[in-house]
């Protein structure tokens, strides 16, 4: 089956929010997004509103016409909002206020009764739930255990670029490290029926590689969507990078 790309709009508000105008609007973004192609609107209501406010999820609520993915905090205030917008789906992630971007995945392995509770809690939304964990056993097996229905794969640090190394062949061990740990989550995420899905940091090259990892059925890019239709467009930038998915998707082994 070939992935669904969800196209994370955040950054369009980012550059709004630099300057405190009304554009250019997220709503517009996953417009277009769809219309390229797009499978979901995927989008970060953070809890300081660096980017995303509560007026755009309010209405991509109402015009997104594939599906809306609202990521967010565990926190009570997040909880009464998804509740009563009604996303199709919520990815619960991780926050902290002084990050510059999402550090890592959610910590479920050691808290899974809270875990559950608070999945439980945001049921009336009737959306699907999403978990953003880090690709290890543990936190996939406890994913299960609190009745997620997605698991999507913080690709941070397999996404670790090359001038973070001190060398190319420690970029490349660390690359294949983090690669196999990915494909390794994915399949145990499947064979425990979650969907795997994967998200962060991926571009239009690094996502190649992971697309050809069978299990995962669900892509959340934004930063290198927005950073590439500033030079070639919205449009074109979302298409681009169904380009990168179909390379993966192409080039999968026949098991
Ligand atoms: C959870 C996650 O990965 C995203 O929401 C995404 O990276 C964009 O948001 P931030 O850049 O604010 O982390
Ligand atoms: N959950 C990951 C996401 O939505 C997009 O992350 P990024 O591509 O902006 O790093």
């Amino acid at each position: 089956m070939f992935p669904r790309l969800g196209v994370n709009v955040d950054h369009v508000a980012t550059i709004r929010q630099a300057r405190g105008t009304r554009y250019p609007d997220p709503v517009d973004a996953a417009y277009i997004a769809e219309r390229a192609g797009a499978a979901q609107i995927t989008v970060h209501l953070r809890e300081d509103r660096r980017h995303i406010q509560d007026r755009d999820v309010e209405l991509l609520a109402k015009t997104v016409t594939t599906k809306l993915n609202l990521e967010m905090a565990a926190t009570p205030e997040m909880a009464e909002i998804a509740n009563r917008i009604r996303p199709h789906m919520i990815t619960l992630v991780p926050e902290k206020r002084e990050e510059k971007t999402t550090e890592g995945g959610l910590e479920v392995a050691g808290r899974v009764g809270w875990m559950r509770d608070y999945v439980d809690s945001i049921r009336p939304s009737g959306a699907q739930i999403s978990l953003f964990i880090d690709p290890s056993v543990e936190q996939t097996q406890a994913s299960e255990e609190v009745g997620a229905d997605i698991v999507e794969f913080h690709t941070g640090d397999y996404c670790a670029e090359l001038v973070a190394f001190p060398s190319y062949e420690e970029w490349k061990v660390h690359t294949e490290i983090e690669f196999e740990r990915i494909e390794r989550a994915a399949k145990l995420a499947y064979s425990l029926g979650l969907i795997p899905a994967a998200g962060h940091g991926l571009t239009y090259e690094n996502v190649v590689r992971v697309a050809t990892i069978p299990e995962i059925e669900e892509y959340n890019i934004g930063h290198a969507i927005v950073a590439r239709a500033v030079i070639v467009g919205f449009e074109n930038a979302v298409k681009q990078m169904l380009e990168s998915l179909r390379q993966g998707f192409i080039s999968r082994k026949i098991e």
